[in-house]
């Protein structure tokens, strides 16, 4: 099922929360809301789910007005961060608690209940923990159990606020992986919520980021770090150098480094602010050749990367580079004077 939502607006006391929030999700997608803390991600989730009603605008499931229609009439499933599962119940009597609540003539049997509960506990690959309970699980493997639950009464949204927040890097890490893989068997429309970039990148079709109430960039992962939108975007996606300088005749002069900028084609030079990926910025051994004369600072490897750090001589600037390295020897080191240049860069106004 698709979901619209246009022109949302939601205030609390003098506090804009949404600020004109319009955004399509397709059938079958799995988006991140992705945005710093109190940008308005759960407050757009809460509305999309019915717990919350926006001042104006609408919400439209498979193109009809849902704005007001009852949270329980919606058809979705939800999964939170402590997602309290019912600690007096086992493992499976939580999970199938969504469908022996029915009223009795939409209720399937109990042999249909069963079965259903054991094919979703296989699905999260926990069906040997039907009979424990919640305080004997670990943290993981109850988010898990959550999700089963979730989609035990066959919602038409999936909607996730932070599903893993709780949970340690680790765990977090091979449960993002298990729900791409578990939502590439389902296909439900899915939307979560992080603050975690690493997690939207990894695990989303696409993602939209939010920041203070307003939608500053949707795209794919790749269009979101390859080209973002806006320096907010700039900063909170990936790393990136943020050097200030002027523009004029197509060209900028960020701190010594001279990049394109073809928005800037008048000749009186403007303020600007330029943002280079570190691995956008090429570095040579020696004082000869093209870019600008820097010295080395620092060098460490972190994985199948280095990062060095050089410092630009006029002035306090460093810049940070990431490199491609494979073992060996280090090519730079501290005190090397070498020279450094940008392959790419971004030029915003201002
Ligand atoms: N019921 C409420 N009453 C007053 N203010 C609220 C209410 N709910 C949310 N807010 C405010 O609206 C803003 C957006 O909140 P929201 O929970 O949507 O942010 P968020 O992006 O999900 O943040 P986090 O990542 O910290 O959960 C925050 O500043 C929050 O304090």
């Amino acid at each position: 099922m698709s979901i619209q939502v246009r022109d949302l607006r939601k205030t609390f006391g003098h506090f804009k929360a949404l600020d004109e929030v319009s955004l399509t999700f397709n059938s079958g997608e799995l988006v991140a809301l992705l945005g710093p803390s109190g940008c308005g991600k759960t407050t757009l989730l809460r509305i999309i789910a019915g717990l919350e009603y926006p001042d104006s605008g609408a919400v439209l499931f498979s193109g009809e007005d849902a704005t007001f229609t009852h949270v329980r009439e919606r058809g979705v499933g939800f999964v939170f961060q402590h997602y309290a599962l019912f600690r007096h119940m086992t493992v499976f009597d939580n999970v199938a608690f969504g469908l022996t609540v029915r009223p009795r003539r939409q209720r399937p049997s109990r042999g249909e209940i069963a079965e259903r509960v054991h094919r979703l506990l296989e699905l999260v690959q926990l069906d040997w923990l039907a009979d424990r309970y919640p305080d004997q699980l670990s943290g993981g493997q109850r988010q898990r159990i959550a999700l089963a639950r979730a989609l035990a009464v066959e919602p038409r949204v999936l909607l996730l606020d932070e599903p893993f927040g709780a949970l340690d890097a680790r765990v977090r890490k091979d449960l993002r992986g298990w729900l791409r893989r578990l939502h590439d068997e389902l296909h439900v429309t899915s939307i979560f919520v992080t603050h975690d970039q690493e997690e939207a990148m990894e695990v989303a079709d696409r993602i939209v980021v939010i920041n203070q109430g307003r939608v500053e960039q949707v795209g794919t992962p790749q269009e979101i770090y390859n080209a973002p939108a806006s320096p907010f975007v700039y900063g909170f996606i990936g790393d990136a150098n943020r050097l200030c300088g002027h523009a004029a005749d197509g060209w900028a002069e960020l701190a010594g480094l001279r990049v394109p900028a073809p928005e800037f084609g008048q000749s009186e030079p403007r303020q600007v602010t330029g943002y280079i990926r570190p691995h956008d910025i090429q570095l040579q051994a020696g004082d000869q050749g093209e870019g600008v004369a820097v010295r080395v600072e620092s060098v460490s490897q972190v994985g199948a990367a280095l990062r060095v750090s050089v410092r630009i001589p006029d002035g306090d600037t460093s810049l940070q580079v990431e490199l491609p390295h494979s073992g060996g020897r280090w090519p730079f080191q501290v005190g090397e004077p070498v020279k450094a240049l940008p392959r790419a860069a971004r030029v915003f106004a201002g």
